[in-house]
């Protein structure tokens, strides 16, 4: 039986587009700027640190280190120091009111319907942990954070990595068997799959044909029942 589901973010709860039109260049645009003005206040200070660790350039200058952040955002990199400071930027949108997350119409009455059958549920993204409660707790359809149980990011793994489900597993207490992972990136999947995870792919736009995980398009066709034994 599921007793959790973790859903990932961008193209599962939430579409790619918003992410890459809206998210992805307000923080470019305000990247170089942040780091110049707030290289001192203690977090971001942490996350040119950590971007040093990374890259292993210990004594690069501000202008260096915001040459390889815009390179990593041009790459889209999952580098953990660039999404902390993105998720630092994108606080002040959501407090502005200048984008809200958004979550496809499906989403918030499949995962309260779950919580009612009393399955816990978690995010796992590449966006850092502040990015992820932002984005729900600013959605467009209000505060899903009450839904949540915990959040991870890559500080616990890379998302291919099957030592990263794995770990999840042991924070949040139980066996792959008893947890389902939503994604739409089969190589994901495939890394939940090996840590016997359970597994279902959103497809929210072309169908995957490489994937060897069943597909569906909106979160109501998951069906908890299929998983009992
Ligand atoms: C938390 S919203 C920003 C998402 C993001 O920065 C990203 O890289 C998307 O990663 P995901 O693992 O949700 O596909
Ligand atoms: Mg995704």
């Amino acid at each position: 039986m599921i007793q959790a589901i973790v859903t990932d973010i961008e193209g599962t709860t939430s579409d790619i587009r918003f992410v890459h039109n809206v998210l992805f260049p307000y923080a470019r645009a305000r990247l170089a700027e942040t780091v110049r003005r707030q290289a001192h206040s203690e977090e971001i200070a942490q996350a040119l640190q950590a971007l040093r660790q990374e890259t292993g350039q210990s004594d690069a200058s501000s202008d260096a280190l915001i040459a390889t952040l815009l390179r990593f955002m041009d790459e889209d990199r999952k580098s953990t120091a660039l999404k902390l400071l993105q998720g630092i930027i994108w606080r002040g949108g959501y407090q502005n009111g200048d984008f809200h997350g958004h979550v496809y119409a499906d989403v918030a009455p499949q995962l309260t319907e779950w919580r009612r059958q009393g399955v816990r549920l978690f995010v796992y993204s590449s966006g850092s942990v502040e990015a992820q409660t932002l984005l729900f707790g600013h959605s467009e359809a209000g505060d899903l954070r009450p839904l949540f149980s915990g959040y991870f990011d890559t500080r616990v793994g890379a998302k291919r990595e099957s030592a990263s489900y794995h770990a999840i597993a042991g924070e949040i207490d139980l066996p792959g068997g008893q947890v389902l992972f939503l994604s739409d990136i089969h190589q994901e999947l495939d890394a939940a799959q090996q840590a016997g995870w359970h597994t279902r792919q959103l497809i929210r736009g072309p169908a995957d044909a490489a994937s060897r995980h069943i597909q569906v398009t909106r979160f109501d066709q998951i069906n908890l029942r299929e998983f009992c034994q």
